[in-house]
């Protein structure tokens, strides 16, 4: 069933646009192509490995190279998980890969350069170079100036000489390691087990992304990864460096944490002379949402199989290997969080609910319960620290086998919302080598100081070695995924928003060139009870003999555990075609085949708008589409996200002004940092105490009208409830008066 005809209600069949539609329609996410994953590929200098190669998306030249390769992707089920690029089962596969086994020659630190600008992919160690190198005061790391150096800085009158100093510092700052050029180098040239080799293989990924690209090699095998590297010495490299990437949303951050991760256990597991059924837990991914955590074991455990790593999913009354702490005192942070649905918080921040099962589970002797067999740990922030912090009565625990922590979505795990809790578990990670390596597609820069800052600290402990910090940008910070068509579209009051999003839904007028917005996508709302308003508007419109209701569903933190995962199965199986959400689903959450993103409510700041945007354009599928409406009362906020916008179409190297015109983006006022901030927590205060109400197609004189009929009729129902009393009243003293005539 074609779902735009279904929902595009009132269009007669234009047989002239049917085979232009039919071409859209093939391009779209949805269609479950597999994608070309990689975002950047400028033509900088010539290839080293001497093969001609083009930019994505503004290829010149070889058309028959593109088309053939266009021909060998396999088509893939809407929504389906990917197919592995061959039949091979992950035996035979790990056969494949084992013979291959030999050494590649490494490219020299020239040649790395140019691979690495060419995808634009830039490292540079934000600390634990020496001082001489780092060009920083000896003292102070680069994120701890003290203000006064920052004053008198600029109070420097020299500043070309200053500009140009600080250039050759940051050149110094910079690396040029090994990129990962395609996913066989990570048997041949970084020895990963053949078995893990398999599993990526059998996923069906053909080339690296980005920041799969950069960051292997260096959280592989560091000192492989930095051979050829002459230009900077980095002290402690050798085992291991912290590591911060900012990379596009979709462009496979999960697995590239994943690999080294179970890599990291093999090894130590083949070091150490251990069995396969010995577990010892190593490595703990904090995510902040448990739709994310889930989705982040499930690949795990794809990228795990057959190695005997187990990646499990932290659980109410899951026992762990912790070390208990004598006398510790309990931490202030149990507990903490804010709840807000400004945030993609809104979910972890406040408390998880006990499922009855795991109640009943704990109440039958939850002490006497088996240590959970865990390599790798999965979890969301509070309910890992409850289990550290020993809920009320318990003794505080650590854990000190963990040689890694992973943060995903570090910005918003760092954010004050999680901060605390977060703070917490790495405090609780008390090996003197754990390493730390923290991902998102947006970072600001307090976050970026705030981890330099407590990697310092932790350096100076007793018995920890020092590690560098190396960050990784991919493109641009902090922009939005390049690959979509961004809308920005005013409406002037509310009502007439919800007239807007049903005209994506249903066009209606021969003008539109067709529907921007072909199901499924998903429509985020600032707040629960907006999310919920606009279902119960949208719920009907979709016709019966396209499924009716069942086709539209809403998903926010107020359901139960088992409520989201359903609803979450629905629309990953393209039952569900609109899913009405609040920013629980904005950050992470990895649905191939979403056509687009409706911001029916603006996110609160621009990192919320990228990673909204980004829940569509997967891997670098194009034609998704991220819409944003607006209102009058957003006007102060929309200039960050237009100018999100605007630098993600600059990315991507479209002509400038294509979806917000600069006479906009110079017109919108700018925002204190003050109003940001608020906006941030609390969103667009209309909305949070107008919520629901507003979430109608009627303007505000019918709603008034509406409102005074009501009333009407409720004030008259009541004079007849009164009058009706009044008579009765008066039919039982009649009543009294005839019983006495009865007498
Ligand atoms: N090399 C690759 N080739 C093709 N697809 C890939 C590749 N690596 C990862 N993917 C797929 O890309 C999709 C997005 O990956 P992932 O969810 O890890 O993105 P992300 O960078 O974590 O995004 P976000 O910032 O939104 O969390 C997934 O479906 C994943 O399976």
């Amino acid at each position: 069933m074609d779902i735009l005809k279904v929902l595009s209600r009132g269009i007669k069949s234009n047989s002239k646009n049917k085979p232009q539609a039919a071409a859209a329609a093939t391009q779209l996410p949805s269609a479950g192509a597999l994608p070309r994953p990689q975002l950047f590929h400028d033509p900088v200098g010539t290839n080293p490995r001497g093969k001609k190669r083009k930019r994505r998306g503004h290829a010149q030249g070889d058309e028959t190279d593109e088309a053939q390769e266009d021909e060998e992707l396999s088509d893939v089920d809407y929504f389906a998980p990917k197919k592995p690029a061959t039949n091979t089962a992950p035996a035979e596969a790990e056969e494949d890969a084992a013979p291959k086994k030999r050494k590649i020659k490494l490219l020299d630190e020239d040649e790395c350069r140019q691979i690495l600008r060419s995808h634009r992919l830039k490292f540079t160690i934000l600390s634990g170079l020496p001082p001489a190198e780092s060009g920083e005061p000896e003292e102070e790391g680069p994120a701890s100036k003290t203000k006064k150096q920052k004053k008198d800085k600029k109070s420097d009158g020299d500043t070309q000489k200053k500009d140009e100093k600080g250039k050759k510092d940051d050149h110094k700052k910079q690396i040029f390691p090994q990129p990962l050029t395609s996913f066989a180098e990570l048997r041949h040239t970084y020895d990963v087990s053949s078995q893990l080799a398999a599993n990526i293989s059998a996923q069906g990924f053909r080339v690296p992304t980005e920041v799969q690209m950069g960051s292997l090699p260096l959280l592989l095998r560091p000192s492989t990864a930095l051979k050829k590297a002459k230009s900077v010495d980095i002290p402690g490299m050798d085992k291991g460096a912290d590591f911060l990437a900012v990379a596009p949303t979709g462009s496979g951050k999960t697995i590239t944490f994943l690999i080294p991760a179970i890599d990291g256990v093999l090894r130590r597991r083949e070091a150490q002379g251990r069995d396969r059924e010995e577990h010892v837990l190593e490595a703990v991914v904090v995510a902040p949402t448990r739709e994310l955590a889930s989705q982040i074991v499930n690949e795990g455990r794809k990228l795990a199989i057959r190695t005997g790593v187990r990646v499990v999913l932290m659980k109410k009354g899951l026992r762990l290997a912790a070390e208990e702490v004598k006398g510790g005192e309990k931490s202030k942070d149990e507990g903490e969080g804010s709840g807000s649905e400004a945030s993609s918080s809104e979910d972890e921040g406040g408390g998880e609910e006990e499922s009855e099962e795991e109640k009943e589970k704990a109440g039958k002797g939850g002490g006497a319960r088996p240590l959970a067999r865990v390599d790798i740990l999965v979890t969301t922030p509070k309910i890992l620290l409850n289990f550290l912090s020993g809920g009320k009565s318990g003794p505080r625990r650590v854990l000190p086998s963990v040689r890694s922590l992973i943060l995903d979505e570090a910005d918003v795990l760092l954010d004050p919302i999680f901060r605390k809790q977060t703070m917490g578990i790495w405090r609780a990670c008390t090996h003197p080598d754990v390493g730390l390596t923290c991902w998102s597609a947006t970072m600001a820069s307090s976050i970026e100081s705030l981890i330099t800052k407590q990697l310092e600290k932790r350096s100076k402990r007793p018995g920890s070695t020092p590690r560098p910090l190396i960050r990784l940008v991919v493109g641009l910070k902090d922009t939005a995924v390049p690959n979509i068509t961004h809308k920005l579209i005013y409406t002037a009051t509310e009502p007439g928003k919800l007239l807007a999003l049903r005209q994506l839904l249903h066009p209606v007028s021969s003008a539109d060139s067709g529907p921007p917005l072909r199901p499924p996508f998903l429509v985020f709302t600032q707040t629960i009870e907006r999310a919920q308003a606009l279902h119960d508007e949208l719920k009907y419109d979709i016709p019966l003999e396209a499924g009716g209701s069942a086709r539209v569903a809403v998903l926010h933190s107020s359901l139960s555990d088992s409520a989201r995962s359903k609803i979450m199965a629905r629309f990953r199986g393209g039952e569900v075609w609109v899913l009405i959400t609040t920013d629980v689903l904005a950050r992470g959450v990895d649905f191939a085949g979403v056509n687009g993103v409706v911001n029916y409510d603006v996110p609160t700041s621009a990192a919320g708008y990228v990673h909204r945007a980004g829940r569509t354009g997967r891997a670098g599928r194009e034609g998704g589409v991220a819409v944003t409406f607006y209102t009058k009362d957003d006007i102060p906020f929309v200039k960050s996200v237009a100018n999100v916008i605007a630098a993600s179409e600059k990315q991507a190297g479209k002509g400038e002004g294509e979806a917000v015109q600069k006479w906009l983006l110079d017109a919108l006022p700018k925002v204190a940092k003050e109003d940001k901030r608020k906006l941030k927590v609390r969103g667009v205060e209309s909305r949070r105490t107008g919520g629901r109400a507003s979430i109608t197609t009627k303007s505000s004189w019918e709603r008034r009208r509406e409102h005074n009929r009501l009333q009407a009729i409720e004030a008259s129902k009541r004079r007849k409830r009164q009058q009706q009393k009044e008579e009765a009243k008066g039919k039982k003293g009649e009543e009294v008066e005839w019983g006495g005539l009865d007498d």
